[in-house]
């Protein structure tokens, strides 16, 4: 996470006080992450992270996150709970923002995943999979394939800040991708956003994963394809197949995969390059001053996707061999 907003602590103790956590011990801002400001927040009841939405967080969607993470621990799968409050209400205001406490996780992320941790991964991403199946909420994923042109057109013009070729593939992999996105697949609830920094690990054990803020009903094989992207590719930009085979057979193994998801892998896989690729190029752009953020380098995406434009089938990456 980042922070963006600055929390007073007059204001935060009159917010614990809705609250049963005990007295406020230690609130301190956490500079990973992206999208909303977080902190870490101890109290005599405890640990606890304390989210306030930002920007791409739409207020009218907190329902279906804080839902989903309550729904999912219901369901044994390790994930920040939502804390409530004494009204009942898991969703407050503060400093002005919408704003939230869940349980910290133990466990801490792995930066250089090895084919063990993309196995590992494989799994806990059909456990989600199949644990969302019957949660009840639903909510369109704003970044699919029709959110791609509206979040780009307003900076195209500066594409040539960050590579001078990237104004022109973005130009064709958004008409390729707007033309031949696969409709029809299985559909449930994805995290989309599951990348190394939001998967704990105690041991060789996924311990918990965080950061629900962009999980949305789209075809499940997408999210496969996210994690693909995220996880198997070396700091120089180039595909580990085993760390691909390992991720997809692990995955396959808790939820098979169907023949229309195996054929639709590549483009999913080009598409979710080309989603990362451009909010990290739109946030790159525009760093609000004096936020404690590090954007992420959308030429990493790039990367990605000029390997995906290669691929011919989906054998390619190791599946439907
Ligand atoms: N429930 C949690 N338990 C423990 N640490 C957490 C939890 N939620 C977030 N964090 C810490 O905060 C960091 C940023 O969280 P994240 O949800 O990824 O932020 P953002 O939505 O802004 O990208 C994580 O990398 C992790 O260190
Ligand atoms: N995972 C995205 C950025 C969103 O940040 P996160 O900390 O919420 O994962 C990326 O790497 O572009």
């Amino acid at each position: 996470m980042a922070v963006y907003t600055d929390v007073d602590d007059e204001e935060l103790i009159g917010f614990l006080a809705g609250y049963d956590l005990g007295a406020l011990l230690s609130c301190k801002g956490i500079a990973e992450g992206v999208e909303n400001s977080n902190y870490y927040l101890h109290t005599s009841a405890g640990s606890f992270i304390l989210t306030l939405y930002e920007k791409r967080v739409a207020e009218a969607d907190l329902p279906f996150f804080l839902g989903l993470m309550e729904h999912l621990s219901a369901k044994g799968l390790g994930c920040p709970q939502p804390v409530r409050d004494r009204a009942g209400a898991a969703l407050g205001r503060l400093a002005g923002r919408p704003a939230a406490i869940v349980t910290f996780l133990d466990g801490y992320s792995i930066h250089h995943p090895e084919p063990a941790h993309c196995a590992r991964l494989g799994e806990a991403l059909a456990q989600l999979h199949l644990a969302g199946a019957d949660f009840p909420l639903r909510r369109a994923n704003a970044l699919s394939v029709g959110g791609w042109r509206p979040l780009y057109a307003p900076f195209s013009a500066r594409a040539g800040e960050v590579a001078e070729d990237l104004g022109a593939i973005v130009a064709t992999e958004l008409e390729t991708l707007e033309r031949d996105w696969p409709r029809g697949l299985p559909e449930g609830v994805i995290h989309a956003d599951l990348f190394p920094d939001n998967v704990f690990f105690l041991g060789d054990r996924v311990s918990g994963l965080i950061d629900f803020y962009f999980a949305c009903v789209d075809s499940l094989a997408y999210d496969l394809a996210i994690c693909l992207n995220a996880w198997c590719f070396d700091a120089a930009g180039s595909y580990d197949a085993e760390k691909g085979a390992a991720l997809l057979e692990a995955y396959a193994r808790a939820r098979p995969l169907t023949a229309a998801e195996v054929e639709a892998f590549p483009l999913l896989a080009r598409g979710a390059a080309l989603r990362f690729l451009l909010t990290r190029f739109v946030d790159w752009l525009n760093v609000p001053p004096g936020a404690l953020v590090r954007p992420k380098d959308p030429r990493e995406y790039l990367a990605r996707l000029r390997f995906h434009r290669t691929i011919r089938s989906a054998r390619d990456y190791g599946l439907g061999a």
